[in-house]
């Protein structure tokens, strides 16, 4: 043992209580003998790991170990173990009050026979030994001393009283806390003895009594731990033993040792906390307003914001962001309404330009975003030197399940004899199609115009629209430029040309601008109220978690409904 002196504990005795191998007693026991005890007794309820710990000890020690079952609740089974001790060894100089335990549960479902149990385990048990030791060892050993001699003998307790709650614990916690007190008491009562009592809170330690508790119970504690991971029983032994140590800690009594300085509001077993109480508060200062919320609670780090050193408005992070989230949403209402009364503008203004009532929502203009169409222009003979024209005007969203809007239409052009080298024939056409809703079909302007000639030239110039309607603005479409058939047959000949957009719908083009801004906005108040509402009630960070997780389904759904539509 290098941490400490050979033989530190050099003809002491020393009385362990709950000795199981492979526990915190065992490696506190392991120590003391190897630093050369003249005697070590130890006790719990079952004799078998008590009698396998002592073959243990002894075999790596030179100290002789006195082990006998005894349950420290019952204080004459106490009684009778520390008089067998002192008749064994003939005094006893420390005592380690390790003894102990209970199970987790959370407090509504304890009943007082469990909590009754608890207590009984680590107050009253330590209580006994510690009273028993004292009486039947401690302090008739004082007495006999010389005054010279009365430089005391050790208490040290290691009891784990913890420093401020024990979620999940209630039971152990009250007595751990009440063994924390009786510690600085005895310490104070009993300094007249020189009898130096401390106790050690260890925190979470691998033993035999851990390996009793849920394993997700044991991985929060290491995650929620300072240094991320639990503690061993030989840690737990150094401080055991170094307290227990005249020599090395004479001067110190009526302590409480926390080995691991967690942060026990991040420590508590998380049973059913909300998780809003965890997250980190920001204190809003607005003089005059101080009412209490759970930022209060000392177990909510804060950030300040301090006027005039009055009282402070908390205000949790979930709250804020649901204050923003609801903020957000308003905007979003605000702007569908905004664009709802603009939307109903512009409808009302396109029915004052005579449509007839023919516009509803959902109508389209016709190719309003299309950039070509086709035109195609046929000449047929008739078998009469009178050639027929045929013009037609395709639309290109003819499989659109769209309405479109036809709205007047029309073809300029001319047809003229190529065999003369003047223009014999010269013929405008001009032909306006009034405006009907037609849904799904081929659009179609199809008319007849008959050249007398036996060699015609027909020439569509410009195709536009003819008469304007508001909004509607006069397309620069050209058609083929000249299209030439000599014939004299009853065969045809056509020719396809692009035309752009024969209507550039400014005014409509506004009306599904204006209905997806305003139902984004309605969208997105819908999704800002949600996020806010998410907020209160599970947290930020996991609204936000949830959020990702919708995003990608709803991407996923959408990609599924994509690959399905193509396929
Ligand atoms: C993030 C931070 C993470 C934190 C992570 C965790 C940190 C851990 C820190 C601490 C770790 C340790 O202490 S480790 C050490 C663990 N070692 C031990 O606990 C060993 C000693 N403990 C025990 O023996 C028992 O737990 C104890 C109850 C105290 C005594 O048991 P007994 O059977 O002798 O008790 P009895 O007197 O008969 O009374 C039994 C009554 O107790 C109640 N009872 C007993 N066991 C019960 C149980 N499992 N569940 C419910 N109730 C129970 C019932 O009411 C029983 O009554 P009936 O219904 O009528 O039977
Ligand atoms: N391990 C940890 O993380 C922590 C432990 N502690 C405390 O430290 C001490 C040792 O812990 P640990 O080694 O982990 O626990 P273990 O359960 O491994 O060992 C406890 C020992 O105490 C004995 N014991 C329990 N109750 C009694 C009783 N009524 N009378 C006599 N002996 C008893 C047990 O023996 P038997 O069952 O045969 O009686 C056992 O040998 C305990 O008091 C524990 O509560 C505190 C904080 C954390």
């Amino acid at each position: 043992m290098v941490l400490f002196k050979n033989q530190l504990y050099s003809g002491k005795v020393v009385l362990i209580t709950g000795c199981a191998w492979g526990s915190i007693g065992a490696a506190v026991a392991l120590q003391v003998c190897q630093l050369g005890a003249a005697g070590l007794a130890i006790c719990g309820r079952r004799e078998e790991p008590l009698k396998d710990a002592a073959l243990r000890l002894e075999n790596q020690s030179k100290t002789p170990v006195f082990y006998q079952s005894c349950d420290i609740r019952d204080p004459d089974a106490v009684e009778s173990f520390v008089a067998a001790v002192v008749a064994k060894f003939g005094r006893i100089d420390v005592l380690f009050n390790n003894a102990g335990g209970q199970f987790p549960v959370m407090a509504e479902n304890l009943n007082s026979k469990g909590f009754n149990a608890v207590i009984r385990n680590n107050l009253l048990g330590t209580w006994n030994m510690t009273s028993s030791v004292a009486r039947l060892a401690f302090i008739p050993q004082f007495e006999k001393l010389t005054e010279a001699e009365k430089k005391g003998a050790n208490e040290d307790d290691p009891t784990q009283s913890v420093p401020c709650c024990f979620p999940g614990m209630v039971h152990t916690g009250s007595a751990r806390a009440g063994v924390d007190n009786m510690t600085k008491t005895l310490a104070v009562e009993w300094a007249k003895y020189q009898i130096k009592v401390n106790a050690v809170a260890p925190g979470t330690i691998v033993s035999t009594g851990t390996q009793r508790y849920p394993k997700e119970m044991l991985d929060k504690s290491r995650r929620v731990a300072p240094l991320q991971r639990l503690g061993t029983c030989e840690e737990v032994a150094n401080i055991c033993t170094f307290l227990g140590s005249d020599e090395a800690a004479g001067f110190i009594t009526g302590q409480t040792f926390y080995m691991e300085a967690r942060v026990w509001q991040e420590t508590s077993l998380n049973f059913n906390r909300p998780s809003y109480k965890t997250e980190a508060c920001v204190c809003v200062c607005v003089c005059g307003l101080n009412g209490p919320t759970e930022c209060d609670r000392s177990d909510n780090p804060r950030l300040f914001f301090r006027s005039g050193g009055k009282q402070h408005h908390k205000m949790c992070m979930p709250k804020l962001f649901a204050a923003i989230f609801f903020a957000l949403a308003g905007i979003c209402v605000a702007g569908a309404i905004i664009g709802c009364v603009v939307l109903k503008k512009e409808i009302d203004s396109i029915s004052r330009y005579d449509l007839n009532g023919t516009l509803a929502i959902g109508d389209y203009i016709l190719d309003a975003n299309s950039t070509t169409s086709n035109l195609t222009v046929t000449l047929r003979n008739n078998g009469n030197n009178n050639n027929i024209v045929n013009a037609r005007y395709d639309s290109p969203r003819n499989s659109d399940l769209r309405k479109f809007i036809y709205v007047d239409m029309c073809f300029s052009g001319r047809v003229f004899d190529r065999d003369n080298s003047s223009i014999k024939i010269f013929t405008t056409v001009t032909k306006p199609y009034n405006g009907t809703i037609i849904q799904k079909i081929t659009q179609q302007y199809v008319d007849n115009y008959v050249v007398n000639t036996t060699n015609p030239c027909v020439q569509i110039a410009t195709c536009y629209s003819a008469t304007t309607y508001f909004g509607f603005q006069e397309s620069n479409t050209t058609a083929p430029s000249s299209f030439t058939v000599a014939t004299n047959t009853t065969e045809s000949t056509s020719i396809k040309g692009n035309i752009k957009n024969v209507c550039n719908v400014g005014i409509l083009y506004t009306y599904p601008g204006i209905a997806i801004i305003a139902f984004a906005c309605v969208a997105g108040a819908i999704i800002f109220l949600s996020f806010a509402l998410a907020c209160v009630l599970i947290g930020f960070i996991r609204m936000v978690m949830l959020g990702l997780l919708a995003v990608l389904l709803i991407g996923a759904a959408i990609a599924f409904a994509v690959l399905y539509h193509k396929i």
